[in-house]
């Protein structure tokens, strides 16, 4: 753990007991992520990738081990609103403008109302949503959804964005197109992103470090930091670089399962 550490978790179990006996969902998992890294969970259904992504939220408590978030326990950064969370389902209330949607955290936490406008400006310009703050979600497409329900994660400032699967639901052309704004936002407001996927394209795309993950028990198998640009157009996918990359992915996947 240095300084510039954001996220650091220490040899991080957590076993679920079920009616079926224990589930190992994590198993000694270490792992530190830093300030503006852009990190990918990538791994088969049941590796333990979200139960990891909800313990850096607080969400789900470890059996044993540690996990800090900005150098505190995941409760005190959960109550400093350290991370903003994208979920797969973009989860936008339909009663709700996209700005009510984007404005809602702004009002519980107790923003001075000048203050709420001029964030929920600036988040929907963020995302390239600028103009559609009256609209209401179903009047937007899934993409569109999604990238609202980023600007609402983005309203309050947390320097860490924990994304699960957010684009999982999408078509292939919106999910490039999505990628690439992402990328664009993480360059502009330098936050520190935890994204699940089970894309190796994807993590390959927009990683600065990609872990892989194995299930049964949920485990870190592989830590590939990425040798690519941060500046990355889309068709850097097609460079041997970018391939070598996703090659290890798929490696690390393939003998997660061997020793299953
Ligand atoms: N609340 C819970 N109670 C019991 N078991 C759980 C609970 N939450 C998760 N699990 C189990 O823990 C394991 C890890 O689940 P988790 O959702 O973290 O995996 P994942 O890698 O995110 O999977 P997916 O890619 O399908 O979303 C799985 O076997 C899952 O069934």
């Amino acid at each position: 753990m240095t300084n510039a550490t954001v996220i650091s978790a220490n040899r991080l179990s957590l076993t679920f007991e079920t009616n079926d006996g224990p589930v190992h969902a994590l198993k000694d998992v270490s792992l530190d992520i830093d300030k503006g890294e852009f990190v990918s969970f990538i791994g088969p259904s049941g590796c333990g990738k979200t139960t990891f992504l909800r313990c850096m939220a607080d969400l789900e408590h470890p059996t044993s081990g540690e996990i800090t978030v900005n150098g505190v326990s995941a409760e005190e950064a959960r109550r400093m609103r350290a991370y903003g969370y994208v979920f797969q389902a973009a989860g936008l209330y339909p009663w709700r403008t996209i700005g009510g949607n984007v404005r809602l955290p702004l009002e519980i936490m107790g923003y001075e109302k000048p203050d709420m406008d001029a964030r929920v400006d600036r988040v929907l310009d963020l995302v390239e949503l600028s103009g559609f703050e009256r609209k209401y979600p179903w009047q937007l497409s899934g993409g569109m959804q999604q990238r609202a329900s980023i600007a609402r994660a983005l309203a309050f400032d947390a320097d860490i964005l924990l994304m699960d699967e957010p684009f999982g639901a999408l078509d292939e052309i919106v999910r490039d197109h999505l990628n690439e704004q992402l990328l664009n936002l993480w360059a502009r407001t330098e936050k520190t992103i935890a994204f699940v996927t089970h894309s190796i394209p994807e993590a390959v795309y927009l990683s600065t470090k990609i872990v892989v993950m194995s299930p049964r028990p949920g485990r870190i198998t592989d830590v590939i930091e990425s040798p690519l640009p941060r500046d990355r157009p889309l068709d850097i996918r097609d460079t041997p670089e970018f391939l070598e990359v996703a090659h290890r992915v798929r490696e690390g996947l393939r003998a997660g399962h061997i020793d299953d």
